[in-house]
């Protein structure tokens, strides 16, 4: 019997995809230039059955419409902005992420970026290789955690475990969400700006897209305040980025510790200057364990589907409002 043809649009770990390459016909979109890519789709766009990709690699409504027999989408990240789930759900194919396994290392990156920025660690590790440690003596002071107030902006699975761990930094927590969430004991607020005001870190924790872009506006980011700091770890296209820049060069927010930025990875130049911002580059599921977790759920959900068994993480049809 033929094997099954999937379309690889982003790769994966290599040991889900020598998984993927025993039980399937690879496609390698990934590797192919331009033109290879439109020679590949003429050939097999009628066979593809599944797709797997990735957040960076996405899935777009131009490359669904030449796949006429595709199944299902399998996609190695949590976020979905970058693939057209509501054009596959009408076309009846069903979408799969990754939610859950990377909720932990997620929540340690926001941690991770909120400590080295307020603790400045950057500039410690810098005030040492410059010999101003000798030369100059104690490097000027920094900001405790303890007792400062983080406000998450969605509270979600990843918001929570960020405030899990926040707590035990011995932070305050507030939230916004549009209504009160009867699960937990932290501060709810439903005005951002109410929330910026009276937070010492804010931290945005929602997904990307149309319904959230620049939802951290310059109004938001000046509420915060010059001696409050900003925290990124789902998408740059939630806040306003050139407001974000801005604001830090005039030293109107205290400091930012970003691991998302709107036109990845492209990284703004003014940020690269600064030295009480902290950069990563979208790294926070990026570990060998918890991707590995991540390719482990596109190889089993392809698995799923060909079995005609219930998938393991189907992302949910939005209801047209
Ligand atoms: O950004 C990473 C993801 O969406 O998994």
């Amino acid at each position: 019997m033929s094997k099954i043809d999937v379309l690889v649009v982003w790769p994966n770990r290599p040991e889900q995809m020598q998984m993927l390459a025993d039980t399937y016909e690879l496609h390698r979109y990934d590797l192919a230039n331009e033109a290879e890519k439109s020679a590949m789709i003429e050939a097999v766009g009628h066979k593809i059955r599944a797709v797997a990709t990735t957040h960076g690699g996405g899935f777009n409504d131009t490359l669904l419409a030449q796949l006429p027999n595709l199944e299902i989408v399998c996609s190695s990240s949590v976020g979905l902005d970058t693939i057209c789930v509501q054009a596959c759900h009408e076309r009846g194919i069903p979408v799969t992420n990754t939610p859950d396994v990377l909720t932990d290392d997620v929540a340690d990156m926001a941690m991770m970026l909120t400590l080295t920025t307020l603790r400045r660690m950057l500039p410690g590790v810098a005030w040492i290789k410059s010999g101003n440690w000798v030369e100059k003596g104690m490097m000027p002071l920094n900001t405790s955690l303890r007792g400062k107030t983080l406000g998450i902006v969605g509270l979600g699975r990843i918001g929570k475990a960020i405030a899990a761990r926040a707590e035990a930094f011995g932070m305050n927590i507030s939230y916004f969400s549009r209504q009160a969430k009867t699960d937990v004991r932290y501060r709810h607020y439903d005005d951002l700006i109410a929330l910026a005001k009276d937070v010492d870190v804010l931290a945005p924790v929602i997904p990307g897209g149309a319904a959230t872009e620049g939802l951290i506006s310059r109004d938001v980011l000046s509420a915060l305040g010059e001696d409050s700091f900003f925290i990124n770890v789902s998408r740059g296209s939630v806040v306003d980025e050139a407001a974000l820049v801005e604001l830090l060069e005039q030293r109107a927010i205290k400091g930012a510790g970003l691991d998302v930025y709107v036109d990845e990875p492209n990284v703004p130049q003014a940020l690269l200057a600064m030295d009480h911002v902290v950069l990563q580059p979208h790294c926070a599921s990026g570990t060998f364990e918890t991707r590995a977790a991540m390719a482990q759920l596109v190889v089993d959900n392809l698995a799923a589907h060909f079995a005609d068994k219930p998938l393991l993480t189907p992302v949910a049809t939005k209801i047209k409002s």
